[in-house]
């Protein structure tokens, strides 16, 4: 269950889906506060994420996130915003059952429009279609086996798809 010390709303989805945007256009609508792991690791270790990637290495990332998701899940009860990958962990997708997860999904091609031109996602650097094929085979089914509700954002502006979380979620604005 939710409680009074876990979020009201956490995100997951891939990369560029608009869990950033997303969030905190929720956070401004429940008139709370919105977190991102990606931003309190870059925070806490004053580099940005494709710098730790590459010159940490991903086991390290993932190290920092798990705990990064762990530390927010437990002070946090505003909108919190996952990073893309933060479901690998097993402890982390345990770590969200019972909370109100929703799954932001879309296509691949809204996905290369979203994020192909930008080089600060390292997992997409190279052939961005391919790799976010590859990604979302891995990752898909465990994106739906932490989610409360899935909503597709293919077609629609951040504002619309935050309007679409508040109704399923049925959350009232402040
Ligand atoms: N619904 C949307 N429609 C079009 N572009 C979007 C939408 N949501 C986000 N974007 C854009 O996609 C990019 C990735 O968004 P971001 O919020 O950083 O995603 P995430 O945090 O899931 O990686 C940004 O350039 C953002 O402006
Ligand atoms: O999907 C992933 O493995 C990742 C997603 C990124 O966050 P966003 O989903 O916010 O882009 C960031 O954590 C890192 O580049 C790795
Ligand atoms: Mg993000």
């Amino acid at each position: 269950m939710s409680g009074p010390g876990s979020p009201v709303v956490v995100l997951v989805g891939p990369m560029g889906v608009g869990k950033s945007t997303v969030g905190s256009l929720l956070a401004e609508r429940l008139g709370t506060t919105y977190r991102d792991t990606d931003a309190d690791i870059v925070a806490a270790e004053g580099k940005e994420i494709s710098d730790i990637f590459v010159n940490d290495g991903e086991p390290h990332f993932r190290e920092l996130e798990r705990q990064a998701v762990r530390t927010a899940v437990a002070e946090h009860r505003g909108v919190l915003a996952l990073g893309g990958g933060a479901i690998l962990d097993a402890g982390t997708r345990e770590l969200l059952s019972g909370l109100p997860v929703v799954y932001l999904s879309m296509d691949v091609e809204e996905a290369v429009k979203r994020t192909g031109l930008n080089v600060a996602r390292p997992l997409l650097a190279v052939n961005p279609r391919k790799q976010w094929r590859e990604l979302m085979e891995a990752r898909r089914h465990l994106y739906t086996e932490v989610a409360r509700i899935v909503v597709a954002t293919d077609g629609r502006t951040p504002e619309e798809v935050a309007e679409a979380v508040l109704d399923s979620l049925e959350l009232k604005e402040a």
